[in-house]
């Protein structure tokens, strides 16, 4: 796994302009040397900030949106078209407004959807859905991702990954379903930390007062069953992307020399 790596930004509105343009060019350079780009999207703020700013930015036509495959990190488990549903926010702030090829979109299941309200067999549904695209250099169990990205929640959680509840403990599967979370709704699906820490680059997003403690506590070590974000990291690269507010905690070790 790779150490964390720190860029700090001035506030959220550069952070997320900064992380779309860095996103589109990770997508067009996945593109260019093997013919497609698979990415993992993240619900919340940050992330639906990041699809908004990469909806403004020009250089979003450099993506060919017919070859890129999207997944989601997690998913709130709610009736299709919820506007609380990350699938329902993410097509708002961009996915409507580009010609994504649909069978790429992998939205994960809704309640009122194939699985209805059984979230367990949903979670193990989109686990079939990964697998069936994992080639054989993925041992048959997710594909793989260029970049998997995750907001950080002040708890600490990513994903729907929330301290000392079952689904940060699980270390088979590679999705499970979420029950009782703190933060509502209860019910949500979640990709686990080995499918996390299968992609090859993870960014962490986090924007705001409220992040801070939850950065600086992720960064100084706490494990990840108290802290999942902590857990979180790719096997190339483990990028955390922050604004100035968010970033006020950490310990000044960390602190990256170069801030933006
Ligand atoms: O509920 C969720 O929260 C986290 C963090 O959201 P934020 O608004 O505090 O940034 C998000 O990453 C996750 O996808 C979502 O389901």
């Amino acid at each position: 796994m790779s150490t964390p790596q720190l860029v700090v930004h001035r506030d959220k509105e550069l952070m997320a302009q900064a992380a779309a343009a860095r996103l589109i060019t990770k997508i067009v350079d996945a593109q260019a040397s093997r013919g497609y780009a698979s990415i993992v999207l993240t619900g919340g703020r940050n992330g639906n900030g990041l699809l908004a700013a990469l909806a403004g930015q020009p250089a979003r036509d450099a993506i060919d949106w017919g070859r890129l495959d999207l997944w989601w990190g997690d998913e709130r488990f709610l009736p299709e078209g919820d506007p609380e549903r990350n699938v329902t926010q993410a097509r708002e702030a961009l996915l409507d407004a580009v010609p994504l090829d649909p069978k790429r979109v992998h939205a994960m299941p809704a309640s009122d959807g194939l699985y209805g309200a059984d979230v367990d067999a949903a979670a193990a549904g989109y686990a079939e859905e990964l697998a069936r695209s994992a080639g054989p250099e993925n041992h048959g169990s997710v594909p793989t991702f260029d970049v998997l990205m995750l907001g950080v929640g002040p708890d600490t959680h990513v994903a729907s990954l929330f301290p000392e509840l079952p689904a940060v403990r699980e270390t088979e599967r590679t999705v499970v379903g979420v029950h009782g979370a703190p933060k509502p709704p209860p019910t949500r699906v979640t990709l686990t930390l080995p499918a996390i820490r299968s992609a090859r680059e993870v960014w962490l997003l986090a924007a705001g007062a409220d992040k801070a403690e939850a950065a600086a506590i992720a960064l100084s070590g706490a494990g990840e069953i108290q802290a999942p974000a902590a857990g979180a990291q790719g096997r190339s690269r483990t990028l955390w992307l922050l604004d100035a507010a968010a970033a006020s905690q950490l310990p000044r070790a960390l602190y990256p020399p170069a801030s933006a």
